[in-house]
């Protein structure tokens, strides 16, 4: 028997704003519920259980239906985030869509490990630094890059808002020197209403790009929520 899947939101096409597939139109599927509670984080929405009369339990055919409708029929990239997606069943899903000849990514932070991270096309796993005041747990996050093996695309995200971040991901980066590296700018939340800090968010930017230049650190490639200089904090976007 399939067990449904607990939706926070399914929107787009959008583009992928983030990471090594920045700019590509996508569906998402943002899950509900979270194992972490990020500081900074900007999808409290999906996260916090405050917001839980929000969310729905969908069946997988459901979710793919509703991913036809939003792509009209044609088969393109779906983004599965969250909250923590690898809390919920997602492999019926991939599969599904993977027969109609969607392809699947997904954002996860790499603190529980799947079978069915096999099946994805993209996996993008964002360690959290200390700004965001979790701890890493190293050996659940190698289960992750194990449990999505050689046919997946795999790559690490970073947000750095400071020092101590940026050493983090010197620190992920020489721990797993197999995998593209992203550093993500991070995006201080101001509240949920108001429009974002672009001005906070591009002098982090210039900051980290710098750095990374001055320390001619050739691997990493430096980005910024492309969405959020769009659309701002805007939910769904
Ligand atoms: C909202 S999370 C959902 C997926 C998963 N829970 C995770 O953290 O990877 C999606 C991405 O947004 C990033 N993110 C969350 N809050 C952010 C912020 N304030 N500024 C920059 N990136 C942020 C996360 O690190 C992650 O890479
Ligand atoms: N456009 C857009 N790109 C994104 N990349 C990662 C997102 C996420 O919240 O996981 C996200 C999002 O919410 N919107
Ligand atoms: S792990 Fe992701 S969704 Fe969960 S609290 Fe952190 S940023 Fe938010
Ligand atoms: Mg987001």
């Amino acid at each position: 028997m399939s067990k449904p899947i607990n939706i926070c939101e399914i929107f787009g096409p959008t583009i992928q704003g983030e990471g090594a597939q920045i700019g590509r139109p996508t569906v998402f599927v943002r899950t509900a519920g979270c194992d972490y509670r990020c500081s900074w984080c900007d999808t409290l929405y999906a996260v916090d259980t405050a917001h839980a009369n929000d969310w729905r339990k969908v069946m997988a055919a459901d979710v793919m239906a509703e991913i036809e409708q939003l792509s009209q029929n044609t088969p393109m990239s779906v983004t599965l985030s969250g909250g923590n997606p690898a809390m919920q069943p997602l492999g019926e899903l991939i599969e599904l869509g993977q027969e109609k000849g969607y392809d699947f990514s997904m954002e996860t932070q790499g603190s529980l490990a799947r079978d069915w991270f096999s099946k994805l096309d993209n996996l993008t796993l964002s360690p959290k630094p200390p700004s965001s005041g979790i701890e890493t747990d190293w050996s659940l996050f190698k289960d992750c890059v194990e449990a999505a093996g050689s046919k997946t695309n795999i790559s690490l995200k970073i947000v750095i808002f400071d020092e101590a971040d940026y050493k983090y991901a010197q620190l992920a980066a020489k721990l797993f020197p197999q995998l593209p590296l992203y550093l993500q700018a991070g995006n201080h939340m101001v509240d949920d209403q108001s429009d974002a800090d672009i001005d906070g968010v591009l002098e982090r930017l210039r900051w980290l790009a710098e750095k990374v230049a001055q320390d001619r650190w050739q691997k990493a490639c430096v980005l910024p929520q492309l969405h959020v200089l769009a659309w701002g904090n805007k939910r769904a976007a």
